[in-house]
């Protein structure tokens, strides 16, 4: 065989093999695959038989002590939802996760067990200043905890030590706190703990936000990931997460990192039955939110206390300085000012020196303000996840209180120039923005869809502006508006200025189609006939549903978001959908939240969803005449804000109104029936319409 054949059957041979080693590898991937599904299954069933058994039994043998500590100790008589189980979970020495909202009380599920129990809790806690609110409330109740953090001086260190280290003296320490980072760095700290779990003191570790340990998590911390050793280092020892995050994946995520797949998570519902949620129309001049903002915290939070959250560090400061300027006792407090000053801010907040901190999402793990009454959102979060943390701060009390987000077309180009980069930053954005320009669905639906829960708008209680609008005395259903002849004019903008290789954001193509700007821009058509504010939902709707897209350019400053034809244009997708909802008109107007919520007393607890729903009737006058102005009256109490209402009071009227029914008369019954019927005769060519119902006004009470 000549040199040649030889070389052409090795490389025959070597093709063979290379394709053996293809399907080796593909077998092999299968095989992961599947041995993967199989283990989740197996983690999975562990989880459920775990979940069938019944945690709330008061029958265990620590179960009299856990009590007796509770009363004498905590001061506290009932256990809010899950705690019990949590801790009769953790105590029988199993793995658990608690999802619970925020200042419902996770810290109990740790603490209690501490202090019933002969050992050392670690408690792993992402924030200082968390820690040390905890550690003063527990030294307060007589109850020895230490806090190690990078910072920690050597005296305080070394004493920490000889407890550890001391079978005789670790039965005097409770809880020790550490960062993440403390774990992570200190092997001296390590070694101390492993004594400590070999004379079996060590009792049990709690790590709290533990989100904290997820990369899908909103505060992910990379130290987070060491704590992925603490179960093969210390296998005996249950281990107990807490987060108020309840996304599926970030749970799954943590369970993997820390090794305790398999183990149960408890969900406490994610209602808050005390917070008001309610959404509202941001004017669209600065200086009349600043006046918005001004008259909320002098008129509507006279004497309370809360937190304004804006966009940006910029945002705080102008925003603060407007306030002050119209006598607002509001600070600033982002990641820029110095540690002092920023803990300054938040000691003068929390003795009520100054009435609201303005602030960047910076200020937020760690914030223990019971008696906050209200969280308005400036400028909207970037995701519903964050935006549940954030509101999550008011109200811990258990007592009413509000959110109040301002919301605006503009505000949505903040947030996707900065998120659009982020993995599933563009739809968590779109999500937020669907909270804002949802129409008519409960507030509350929508974090039940985040937290994958079942929920009733009857659990809502009326304790959100549309639950509690549909509940007055007459329900006004919005009206169909059919948006085709609308998107395709949109359509048609864009392309006309992309023949001028002009490229249009989402404002500018509201002002071409409502005639404003260039003429260039414009069609030769007549403007819309609809109010501007109900264009300006159209196209937040028509982006958020990809009927157009957004298209991000960088510039040498910043990113810009233009407006292109989206993804669902093609002809398509508009003639073959023509049942999907819009749920215009969108906003809730400036009365509808004040008078929803007016005559809401701050000091009640709500006993359940239920009960206060009942409670809360009362606020809306049964007044059968139309919407008009005497109603609108009868139910305001206070002059300056009836002024505030009383001038938004002909947009929403517009609003309710379609081109046709634009006279200046007040809708009355007449004029709406009016409406329906002209509405209901408008059906050709819908791509979007409100509910099938027929619009109407409907009698309650
Ligand atoms: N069963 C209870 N009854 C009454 N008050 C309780 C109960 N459990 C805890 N609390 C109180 O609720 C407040 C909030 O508790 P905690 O700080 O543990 O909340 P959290 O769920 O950890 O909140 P966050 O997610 O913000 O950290 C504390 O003042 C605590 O004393």
């Amino acid at each position: 065989m000549s040199a040649e054949e030889n070389i052409s059957q090795i490389n025959e041979r070597i093709k063979n093999i290379d394709t053996e080693i293809e399907r080796l590898s593909v077998l092999k991937r299968k095989l992961n695959i599947a041995k993967e599904k199989l283990q989740d299954r197996k983690y999975l069933e562990q989880s459920n038989h775990l979940a069938s058994n019944d945690w709330s039994q008061e029958n265990y043998p620590w179960s009299n002590k856990i009590r007796e500590n509770l009363q004498s100790v905590f001061k506290i008589q009932t256990f809010r939802s899950q705690q019990l189980e949590t801790i009769n979970v953790t105590m029988s020495k199993i793995d658990v996760i608690l999802v619970a909202p925020t200042g419902c009380g996770k810290s109990l599920c740790f603490q209690l067990p501490a202090i019933t129990e002969a050992g050392v809790t670690l408690v792993v806690s992402p924030l200082i200043s968390l820690m040390e609110d905890q550690l003063h409330g527990l030294r307060k109740k007589g109850i020895s905890a230490e806090l190690l953090s990078m910072s920690t001086d050597s005296e305080t260190v070394n004493r920490i030590h000889r407890f550890l280290n001391d079978a005789d003296l670790s039965n005097k320490l409770k809880l020790l706190y550490v960062t993440p980072e403390r774990m992570a760095k200190s092997k001296r700290l390590m070694s101390a703990l492993q004594k400590c779990y070999q004379k079996e003191m060590l009792e049990r570790i709690a790590i709290d936000e533990v989100h904290c340990c997820s990369i899908l998590g909103h505060d992910f911390r990379p130290d987070y990931k060491y704590l992925g050793t603490l179960k093969s280092l210390f296998p005996k020892i249950p281990i107990i997460g807490v987060t108020a995050t309840a996304s599926r994946r970030v749970i799954i995520d943590v369970q993997k990192m820390l090794n305790i797949r398999g183990c149960l998570v408890l969900n406490a519902p994610f209602n808050r039955p005390n917070l008001f949620y309610g959404v509202i129309e941001k004017p669209n001049e600065n200086d009349a939110v600043y006046d918005l903002l001004s008259n909320l915290l002098k008129i509507r939070y006279k004497n309370k206390s809360g937190i304004i959250y804006t966009f940006s560090i910029k945002d705080t400061e102008t925003l603060v300085s407007e306030l002050l300027q119209r006598d607002c006792k509001v600070r600033a407090y982002h990641a820029s000012l110095e540690a002092n000053q920023r803990s300054k801010v938040y000691q003068k907040w929390m003795m009520n020196e100054i009435q609201a901190v303005v602030a960047t999402i910076a200020f937020g793990l760690g914030i223990d303000k019971p008696d906050v009454r209200f969280v308005i959102h400036h400028v909207m979060s970037k995701s519903i996840e964050n935006f549940y943390q954030e509101t999550g701060r008011c109200g811990r009390d258990g007592k009413y209180a509000e959110s109040v987000l301002l919301y605006k077309l503009g505000d949505i180009f903040k947030i996707s120039t900065m998120t659009f980069v982020e993995t599933n930053g563009l739809q968590n954005a779109y999500s937020m923005v669907g909270y804002c320009i949802n129409g008519k669905n409960c507030r509350r639906d929508i974090f039940s869809k985040f937290f994958t829960e079942v929920w009733s708008d009857k659990n809502c209680g009326k304790m959100c502006d549309h639950c509690s609008f549909n509940s007055r005395s007459r329900k006004i259903m919005p009206p169909v508006t059919n948006i085709t002849s609308h998107y395709r004019t949109l359509l048609r903008i864009i392309e006309n200025a992309r023949g001028m290789d002009i490229k249009l954001t989402a404002l500018k193509l509201v002002d071409a189609w409502f005639h404003k700007g260039p003429t260039k821009l414009r069609l030769e058509i007549s403007p819309p006939a609809i109010d501007r504010n109900l264009g300006e939902q159209i196209v937040a709707f028509l982006i958020i549903n990809h009927f157009l897209e957004e298209d991000f350019h960088y510039t040498a400053y910043n990113t810009i978001s233009y407006i292109k034809k989206g993804s669902k244009s093609t002809q398509d997708e508009i003639d073959y959908q023509p049942s999907r909802i819009c749920e215009l008109p969108l906003v809730t107007e400036l009365e509808d939240i004040f008078n929803a919520s007016h005559s809401r007393s701050y000091d009640e607890e709500p006993e359940s969803h239920l009960s206060h729903a009942t409670k809360k009737q009362r606020i809306f006058i049964d007044d059968t005449d139309s919407l008009n102005d005497s109603f609108i009256n009868n139910l305001l109490k206070d002059a300056e804000m009836k002024k505030l209402i009383d001038e938004r009071i002909d947009l929403k009227v517009q609003k309710l109104l379609t081109a046709n029914d634009r006279e200046k008369q007040k809708p009355n019954e007449k004029s709406l029936n009016a409406l329906t019927d002209q509405l209901d005769s408008d059906h050709d060519d819908v791509i979007e319409v409100i509910p099938k119902v027929k619009p109407e006004v409907i009698e309650i009470d």
